[in-house]
């Protein structure tokens, strides 16, 4: 028998449209359970999920990537919005104090591209200095700022090729990877990879006269964290990999640091993305449109991730699973180890690089361009670790 509407248990949900194999995770069948629930996804660009977008729908669920800012502005006049997610690591687009204010649920994908990361940090150090492959009685030293999900990923796949690595991390305590202080990691490194989440100053207080005490805020902020100060340290010779969040490098101290030193720079993200300037970009050894984390198994790892906080709200058993969705993967970490020629023909970072060089327009990368890069990337494949 149809099951008829029930308006008590229906859903609607507001979808950011890259958000991978929505349909296939929310749907009648997926969210029901034993209640018969009806879904109504209504699937839109990141950037358009706006206040006016809530008042017309008046959604259950808000499901977002990094583009969509949820805060008061978006939902003080919204009182239909019980549950967000965001199929993203980072969460520094959300107010997670605002939601929790207002009882609202909240959930991230925390870890879920974390090799597919790791594994383009890798790609991008391989391409540039292929030499690192050769086993050598003075390996490279590779620092890490960051050591949670990413960075310490890194840091496996480093040491399985030798590599030394300094590790920086003042939120966690000392280990053999948590070994060195920012100034040793550095100053002491061959390659400097960032990994670390977008925080302001704990009680600072704004030039508006507010004071942050927003869940992004750290008495070890990493906004501008790679300041000019950082920069002269750092001895030219180092390559600096930023695939963290573009601000955590100040543009205006980097642009100078690369034109006095030649340094080597990979940026996927960038401070005032996703609008760049070619004065910038014409700098970069690499430059790629964050999609660091762009891989089949990322993005449907963190669809995965929100898709499960969402069954455990509405208290079903998840009726979904990326494993149904995912191509067989024949990819090996170790094969890879073994034949390392493999490595740039399995992801050839220059492609990625090439495609948003190619979209440059009287003078920059337009804000739509970068957007259209990102929304028609074709997903790469995890390598199996
Ligand atoms: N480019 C991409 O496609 C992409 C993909 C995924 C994540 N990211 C970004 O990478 C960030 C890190 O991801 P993750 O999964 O490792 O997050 P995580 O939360 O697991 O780890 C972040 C680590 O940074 C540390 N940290 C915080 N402030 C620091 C500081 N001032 N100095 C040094 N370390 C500091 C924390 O203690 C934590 O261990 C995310 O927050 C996100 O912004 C980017
Ligand atoms: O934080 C993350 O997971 C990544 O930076 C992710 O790429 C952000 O989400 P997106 O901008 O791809 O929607």
């Amino acid at each position: 028998m149809e099951n008829k509407p029930n308006a008590a248990t229906d859903l609607t949900i507001v979808a950011d449209s890259n958000i991978a194999s929505l349909s296939e995770f929310f749907n009648n069948d997926t969210l029901s359970g034993t209640t018969g629930r009806r879904v109504r996804m209504i699937k839109v660009a990141g950037r358009d999920i706006d206040a006016q977008l809530l008042a017309d729908t008046q959604p259950n669920v808000l499901l977002i990537r990094s583009v969509t800012h949820v805060n008061a502005d978006l939902l003080k006049d919204n009182d239909s919005v019980r549950f967000v997610g965001s199929a993203t690591i980072g969460t520094d687009h959300v107010d997670q104090d605002y939601l929790a204010a207002r009882r609202i649920h909240f959930a991230n994908a925390a870890g879920c591209s974390k090799h597919s990361v790791a594994q383009y940090v890798l790609g991008a150090i391989l391409t540039l200095r292929p030499e690192y492959w050769q086993r050598s009685s003075t390996p490279p030293t590779l620092g890490i700022i960051g050591l949670g999900n990413i960075g310490s990923t890194l840091a496996q796949y480093a040491s399985s090729l030798g590599w030394q690595v300094l590790g920086y991390d003042p939120l966690l305590p000392a280990s053999n990877l948590n070994n060195a202080s920012f100034a040793q990691a550095i100053k002491q490194s061959d390659v400097v990879s960032l990994h670390v989440p977008l925080t302001d100053k704990a009680n600072a207080t704004s030039a508006a006269g507010s004071t942050n005490h927003s869940s992004h805020a750290s008495e070890y902020p990493t906004r501008h964290l790679i300041d000019k100060n950082a920069l002269d340290a750092m001895p030219a010779s180092t390559l600096l990999i930023n695939s963290a969040r573009g601000p955590v490098i100040d543009a205006a101290a980097l642009q100078a640091d690369i034109e006095r030193t030649g340094r080597q720079v990979v940026l996927d993200v960038f401070e005032h993305e996703p609008q760049i300037e070619e004065a910038l970009l014409s700098k970069l050894a690499i430059a790629t449109p964050h999609i660091a984390g762009y891989t089949l198994e990322g993005k449907l790892r963190g669809t995965q991730m929100i898709y499960d906080a969402l069954c455990e709200k509405l208290s079903i058993s998840p009726a979904q699973s990326m494993h149904q969705l995912l191509p067989l993967n024949m990819f090996l970490w170790s094969e890879l180890q073994a034949h390392p020629d493999r490595l740039v023909k399995f992801y050839d970072i220059m492609q990625d690089d090439q495609a948003l060089r190619a979209t440059l327009a009287e003078g920059q990368v337009k804000a739509a361009a970068f957007d259209q890069l990102r929304r028609d990337y074709h997903l790469r494949r995890e390598w199996q670790f």
